[in-house]
């Protein structure tokens, strides 16, 4: 008999992102088909396990594919401090992943700030702890368990917030950072919350519930509870795969208009590098709010607080009334019109 459908297929859907993670990092003929028995400096791929049924059911289909295919798989769990007794139970996550025969296995506690939010500052801190440990560990990959559930809840805030559609676009199924821009992969991106619950059901795998899942005072949590379940009555149970895949066309557009902004930018800058605020007028204003956005992170503005809002004042600044005045934005930078020309620099 084979296994449950819920094991195989979270099993299956890690097993994909193994085979992408190979192809991306090994030449391929040097991978070797069918089982094979990592040593030492087999590629590392480490899981980010909160100890909640997601990342659990992630890190028992991590340890159960990664060997068959000669990689070496660990796992990372992060302690925010949030909570009283937040340190056990990152230890007890260690202790799990352990006994699932991940190595090596480790928790790190972060210190969360307040920049943006509590929702985003522990975010900011949980992956700059995970790319340490992926540093430390000369990890290929860091695997995390966000679920199309997870993807629709974002697509949602995105609409809420009135964001573009690289916000409506939710989260990538690769993304990374500088230097490492394949590092995170999200293998449940298309797999629903109940799939993963039900894994660790049947595998009797002990999850752990983030109190903040079920707190009202967070959004998501309200999204979660309260405002998903009321659209799926209102519209059908198919709401949360359709977001799914408004997530997946927001980002085919998305990636084009960040293509042509890229294109563009280098027309509308003078022989000194300044935006000239006519050939900007004349851009189409989708491709123009790009511009201006890439502008003000290369100038120091956090992408992370910088919001549509914040880009559409910036570009009133060339098409409204008021182009004059300057423009205060997240981390200090300023926006403002010269002439014809518009500086977006730190104040
Ligand atoms: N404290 C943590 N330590 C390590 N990784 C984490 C931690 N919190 C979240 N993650 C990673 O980010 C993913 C998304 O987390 P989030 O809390 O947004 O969703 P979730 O649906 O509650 O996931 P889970 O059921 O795994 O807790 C997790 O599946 C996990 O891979």
């Amino acid at each position: 008999m084979g296994p449950h459908p819920a094991v195989a297929a979270i099993r299956l859907a890690v097993r994909r992102a193994l085979h992408d993670i190979l192809t991306a990092h090994t030449p391929p003929d040097s991978i070797l088909p069918g089982p094979n028995i990592p040593n030492e400096s087999a590629p590392l791929v480490l899981v980010a396990c909160s100890g909640g049924a997601d990342s659990m059911a992630l890190a028992s289909a991590l340890a159960f594919e990664a060997p068959k295919l000669g990689l070496r798989a660990g796992g990372v769990t992060v302690d925010h401090g949030l909570q009283p007794g937040s340190d056990l139970r990152a230890d007890e996550v260690v202790l799990r992943l352990t006994e699932l025969g991940l190595a090596p296995v480790e928790s790190i506690a972060v210190a969360v700030g307040r920049e943006g939010g509590p929702e985003a500052a522990a975010r900011d801190a949980r992956y700059g702890a995970l790319d340490a440990a992926a540093e430390r560990h000369g990890a290929t990959a860091v695997l995390l368990g966000h679920t199309r559930d997870d993807q629709a809840e974002t697509v949602l805030l995105g609409l809420a917030r009135g964001s573009g559609i690289r916000s409506l676009s939710g989260m990538a199924a690769v993304s990374g950072r500088p230097g490492a821009p394949d590092r995170y992969r999200r293998p449940f991106l298309q797999l629903d919350r109940q799939t993963a619950r039900k894994a660790c059901m049947v595998q009797s795998l002990p999850v752990w519930d983030d109190p903040h899942n079920a707190d009202p005072a967070y959004t998501r949590s309200r999204l979660r509870h309260e405002g998903l379940p009321a659209l799926e009555k209102a519209l059908g149970k198919g709401v949360v795969e359709a977001l799914a895949r408004t997530a997946q066309l927001s980002r085919d557009d998305a990636d084009a208009l960040d293509t042509w902004a890229r294109q563009a930018e280098a027309s509308v800058r003078d022989t000194a590098g300044l935006l000239e605020c006519a050939k900007l007028y004349a851009l189409p204003p989708a491709v123009r709010r790009r511009i201006l956005r890439s502008a003000a992170i290369e100038a120091g503005a956090p992408a992370g607080s910088l919001f549509a809002r914040h880009i559409e004042e910036v570009d009133r600044l060339i098409t409204g009334w008021r182009g004059q005045g300057a423009i205060n934005l997240p981390g200090r930078v300023v926006a403002q019109r010269q002439g014809g020309r518009l500086v977006i620099r730190q104040g």
